[in-house]
């Protein structure tokens, strides 16, 4: 049994935080009568919630405790004898006992009824057998979600099946890569109909599936609809959640609506289609706008964003909180269409939104009634395999694209990504050595994929390979950085140097999983700036502001335009002839923009950048260093995440096969009531 005393050994052993003791020892003196059963899952519940966990499962959470907690993968033996007295203790406990422990607390909100109206620090919520304990705010940003797309579910579109179907076919004239021969129907055109007909809808799929591609023929379908009927054009916003997410795809929309064939429609010609598409992207805290000083937003129920169609792209990346903002920052009849690829990393913070919106994606889950809309409006066969009688109404608003238009499918970047990706139980070792080996007899002398041993001890220095490869990678623009015009060239020739330091930093990146260690981001960054210096790449690291010094935002900075994930040089730049720090940045939109150091608040070096962080960008050549200690954070999410982030090449490099082989068998395990909820 624990008391106060005894789990403040907890926060000792690093198990959980201070505060998250404080507020249950709170609890407890306002209680006095309140059964100890509760004060472990509450304090587990605080902890969790800091390490990306909405809720906890009950059930889950009695078979392994432990899991929930800091410090989970200890050899120190104080703590280890901390996790035997939770497990002997939850080996005790029915989940019964606990519920109603739970329940008779002042600090937990149970009853449906009464959750709502009041205003406990907890709430437990029992569903189809489910007993999920949340911290309030975690609940209320899920209800927020949960009424907005069910409300949206049960919504029909104005959009009726005749126009549909004719502006499919107009739209979607040559099948898009996959027919029916390979037994697989023209997902795109699929995805378009299901979007088009519902409120509600998401389109997944891995990178180059062709998302962006098939919203843009959703958006061509749903305006030259609103144009064939002589109604007003919709009112339609594009958004990301990182500033990086929204570049790229501003980048990308504008380079497809350019290449996009669209035909006439019924009269309409493609470019009045094209100029009601809008093509700028901006970040969802933008869209929504922050109130200064505050984690509230402009837009809110009160006063709703006015937009006809809100789409957002790289929805994995958006937590609960942000999601709830989003649903609550528009107008209820608004359309909404989240873009993504539900089997990257979740978000750091809470939630894992789009991967449990996405459960049912990859077996399709559609209704034979679905199937049979498909095959009338979008002349498409769904395989049996994709039907499921039991689908949700939201599995039948999800459309999965199947099919790579950027790695070759087959090729081995690819072959690689989804071996790590698969559900499986046997060892994936031996097929992924195989994948590399297959690599290099492809191209022996340019393989796209590499794998590097690396040994990974404290004192451990860098293998010869390794230091070969980030030499190489990180000194190709440092090469462009060495040829800085003089200060008479003037700022044309500054900006155009600096755009190609720009451009020639994105050709390689190393990817880490950590931020803290020798191995970690910090420990690296220290390395490569070491390793530059020595092979004269880099000519010098003293002061904070050194020429070439890569630099991430790590807090969107509204004040200078800058978001989290930002990346930028340090460089110099010509000021009344004589030469300035300055940080270089990419404006977007194919420019560039200098910026003084000191009014950059939050940056970190990035010559290494944590797989997180990574996100919504890609790189020529990516190279991901995987720790040599197993760790809950090395999951398949992350080394999927990590491999799709190249776009040509893709080193491996590892200290343990035996941590990598479990790595890929481990997925991120986040409960929540999402799933549970809307059906
Ligand atoms: N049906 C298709 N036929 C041929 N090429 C296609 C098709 N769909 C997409 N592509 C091409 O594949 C590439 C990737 O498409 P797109 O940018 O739409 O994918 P995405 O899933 O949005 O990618 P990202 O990984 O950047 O999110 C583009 O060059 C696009 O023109």
């Amino acid at each position: 049994m624990f008391d106060l005393m005894s789990l403040k050994s907890w926060v000792d052993g690093r198990l959980v935080r201070y505060v998250d003791y404080a507020l249950v020892k709170w609890i407890a003196e306002e209680q006095p009568a309140l059964s100890n059963d509760v004060l472990p899952v509450l304090m587990a519940a605080s902890y969790s919630a800091s390490m990306g966990q909405v809720c906890i499962d009950l059930k889950q959470w009695l078979q392994a405790p432990e899991l929930s907690l800091g410090a989970s993968d200890s050899e120190d033996e104080s703590v280890q004898a901390l996790f035997e007295a939770l497990r002997a203790w939850a080996d005790g406990v029915s989940i019964a006992v606990l519920v109603e422990a739970l329940e008779n607390s002042q600090a937990v909100a149970a009853d449906e009824a009464l959750i709502a109206t009041q205003s406990t620090p907890f709430v437990l919520v029992k569903h189809k057998g489910s007993a999920l304990l949340y911290l309030r705010r975690y609940w209320q940003a899920e209800q927020t979600i949960v009424s907005g797309i069910r409300q949206r579910l049960n919504r029909a579109t104005s959009v009726s099946e005749e126009d549909i179907r004719e502006l499919l076919s107009a739209l979607f004239q040559e099948e898009s890569g996959q027919t029916e021969s390979d037994n697989e129907p023209d997902w795109q055109k699929v995805a378009c109909g299901i979007a088009a007909s519902n409120h509600f809808s998401i389109i997944t799929g891995g990178p180059g599936t062709g998302k962006t591609t098939t919203v843009l023929k959703l958006l061509a379908l749903l305006q030259g609809q609103r144009l064939k009927h002589h109604l007003p054009p919709l009112a339609i916003r594009l958004a990301a959640p990182t500033g990086k997410a929204a570049a790229r795809l501003n980048e990308s929309i504008a380079a497809n609506l350019a290449r996009l064939e669209l035909p006439e429609l019924g009269g309409i010609q493609p470019s009045d289609l094209k100029q009601i598409i809008p093509t700028q992207v901006t970040t969802l805290h933008r869209l929504l706008k922050p109130k200064p000083n505050s984690r509230q937003f402009s837009h809110n129920k009160a006063n709703p964003l006015v937009a006809d169609i809100v789409v957002v792209d790289e929805a994995s990346m958006i937590d609960i909180e942000m999601m709830a903002s989003l649903f609550d920052g528009i107008e209820p009849d608004a359309r909404v269409i989240l873009l993504g690829d539900k089997d990257q990393l979740a978000s750091v913070e809470a939630g894992y939104v789009l991967g449990d919106l996405c459960r049912g994606a990859a077996r399709g889950s559609y209704t034979s009634h679905t199937a049979a809309w498909v095959k009338d409006v979008c002349k498409q066969t769904i395989p049996s395999a994709y039907i499921e009688e039991q689908g949700t109404t939201l599995n039948q608003a999800v459309c999965m694209l199947r099919h790579s238009y950027r790695f070759v499918e087959g090729g081995v970047i690819h072959q690689l990504a989804s071996l790590v990706n698969r559900e499986q139980s046997g060892k994936k070792w031996p097929t992924l050595q195989n994948i590399f080996a297959q690599s290099r007899q492809e191209s022996p002398d340019a393989p796209a994929l590499s794998y590097l041993q690396q040994e990974q001890s404290p004192h451990a220095e860098l293998s010869n390979d390794v230091r070969n490869l980030l030499v190489k990678g990180y000194g190709e623009y440092f090469d462009v950085v060495a040829k800085m015009p003089s200060v008479s060239a003037g700022s044309a020739a500054f900006d155009q140097w600096g755009k190609q330091v720009l451009e020639r930093h994105v050709s390689f990146q190393l990817l880490v999983a950590m931020r803290r260690g020798e191995w970690g981001l910090e420990g690296m960054n220290h390395r490569i700036e070491q390793l530059l210096l020595k092979a004269g790449k880099l000519r010098s690291v003293a002061g904070l502001w050194y020429l070439g010094r890569p630099v991430m935002v790590t807090q969107n900075d509204y004040s200078v335009d800058l978001m989290n994930g930002d990346i930028g040089i340090s460089l110099l730049y010509p000021v009344n002839g004589e030469l300035k720090q300055r940080v270089i940045f990419s404006d977007g939109h194919g420019g560039v923009r200098w910026v003084l150091p000191s009014r950059l608040q939050s940056v970190e070096t990035v010559f290494a950048m944590t797989v997180h962080k990574s996100q919504g960008s890609e790189f020529s050549h990516t190279a991901m260093l995987l720790p040599s200690q197993s760790s809950p954070i090395l999951t398949k999410e992350l080394i999927y995440t990590g491999i799709t982030r190249s776009k040509q090449y893709f080193t491996l490099i590892s200290g343990s096969q035996a941590v990598l082989e479990d790595a890929m068998h481990r997925k991120v395990e986040r409960s929540s009531g999402l799933s549970l909820y809307i059906d």
